[in-house]
């Protein structure tokens, strides 16, 4: 994996980075890195996530996963960190990425013509909440438990469970003897994808697990004191400093639809670990070359307020490009869409310097387990990077419990602060709707 910055420096983009002030903050990426390694040595809470690719043990995940190793498909309920990973990972790798449906919404018709397409008795249910409580998580679980049972399917024989060591998930699991697999100490969710959290649909669906902590380690040891030897720190680096700049927007553009989840997956790793005491680059998704069709518009002439992060793997599958039979067309003779898609990448990456805005270019080898390891992991720690440069708290995520407490006391029917303010919220509706 390699990290190209040039086209976020002072020289060529407005907000850009000036070659002094990194050589500047590579000092404190010396400090910052010292201070991650004593957390990782310390397993403290937040640190211990990367130590995963070491700490992970992919032989109790194929234990736990041998009773429904059989399963065509699997149908993972969670939400956020305890869903993105294993959806970006079965995307990226699964042979078919269709035989893993994430169920982490609670809309009602997106749930039922989920169960109704598939075959319950050839499909695994992965439950993973780490807390065990999420409403989201447990609701739909119900749901699919009686969805198995209307018809017929034993869904205890064709389940696994992932969560912590208490809560209504925890006891239901017990209550059956379900197989479990416990969620890793210290590593809050958005950074549980190389432990059971993320692996377990990869590990049915036959993904090479040890390939993907492979990549991880790989990244781990190419962590340095330096953001010049270490391409997660320079991404890390740059990306902060970018947002001092005024980059507040962090558009994500990989070009491959296998990684389009990838970008889900980033945005929350880097909203909830950094959106904190106001500050925070906002991560935007976008995929190439689709959306040269779309944002791209914006990110070469919109506000000076983006930077846009290009993704892609160097070798790539290929799909020859008939003949044209129109001369307009010429110029697709004896091309396929491997080579085009990586001229759109070429042009759309040079586009942004030359509107004189930043871009961050990542490049993986090839989407194989060992690259999207490493991927992650990389993405991981220039997260925890740019935390410690920012000076926030990482590895909490304070501001999403508001929400929660709302919504259990809504549908509990009691009356809280939360409840009196959904109720005397500001309104001033435009237009009419049937009332119900
Ligand atoms: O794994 P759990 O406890 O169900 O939490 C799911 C997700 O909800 C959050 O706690 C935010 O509400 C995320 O950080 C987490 O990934």
């Amino acid at each position: 994996m390699h990290v190209d910055i040039g086209a976020a420096l002072a020289s060529v983009a407005d907000p850009g980075v000036e070659q002094a002030t990194l050589d500047e903050l590579d000092e404190r990426v010396a400090a910052a890195h010292e201070r991650i390694e004593q957390g990782r040595d310390d397993d403290e809470f937040g640190y211990a996530s990367l130590n995963l690719p070491e700490a992970t043990d992919a032989e109790t995940i194929r234990d736990a996963v041998a009773p429904v190793a059989d399963a065509e498909s699997v149908i993972t309920v969670g939400i956020g960190g305890s869903a993105l990973g294993a959806k970006t990972i079965t995307e990226a790798l699964a042979e078919d990425p269709d035989s893993h449906v994430v169920l982490d919404n609670v809309d009602p018709e997106h749930v039922r013509r989920t169960l109704g397409g598939l075959s319950l008795a050839d499909t695994a249910i992965n439950v993973v909440s780490r807390s065990g409580t999420t409403a989201e998580t447990l609701a739909n679980f119900l749901v699919v438990r009686e969805a198995y049972e209307d018809r017929g399917v034993d869904w205890t024989e064709r389940i696994v469970v992932t969560t912590g060591d208490s809560g209504p998930l925890r006891a239901l699991a017990d209550q059956h003897d379900l197989p479990t697999l416990p969620v890793p100490e210290g590593v809050p969710g958005r950074f549980s994808a190389l432990s059971a959290v993320g692996l377990v649909p990869p590990a049915i669906l036959g993904i090479d697990i040890e390939g993907l902590l492979a990549g991880g380690r790989k990244a781990a040891d190419d962590l340095a004191p330096s953001l010049y030897d270490s391409p997660a720190y320079a991404y890390g680096a740059m990306a902060y400093t970018l947002e001092e700049a005024g980059a507040k927007v962090n558009a994500v553009m990989p070009y491959a639809e296998r990684l389009e989840s990838f970008g889900e997956w980033f945005a929350q790793l880097w909203a909830e670990s950094l959106g904190k005491d106001g500050r925070g680059q906002t991560p935007a998704r976008a995929l190439g070359a689709t959306d040269q069709h779309s944002q791209l518009q914006l990110y070469r002439a919109g506000y000076r307020d983006k930077v846009v992060t290009f993704v892609r793997p160097r070798e790539r599958a290929d799909v020859a490009i008939p003949d044209p039979d129109h001369e307009d067309l010429s110029y697709l003779a004896g091309t396929d869409l491997g080579g085009l898609i990586d001229a759109e990448y070429e042009a759309t990456v040079a586009s942004l310097p030359a509107a004189d805005r930043p871009a961050l270019e990542i490049e993986i080898d090839r989407l194989d387990a060992e690259s999207v390891g490493e991927l992650l992991y990389a993405m991981e720690a220039a997260c925890v990077l740019v935390g410690e440069l920012a000076d926030v708290e990482t590895f909490t995520q304070p501001a999403v419990e508001w929400g929660k407490n709302a919504t259990r006391a809504l549908i509990r029917g009691e009356a809280t602060e939360e409840t009196a303010a959904i109720d005397d919220r500001e309104r001033l509706r435009i237009g009419e709707t049937e009332s119900l």
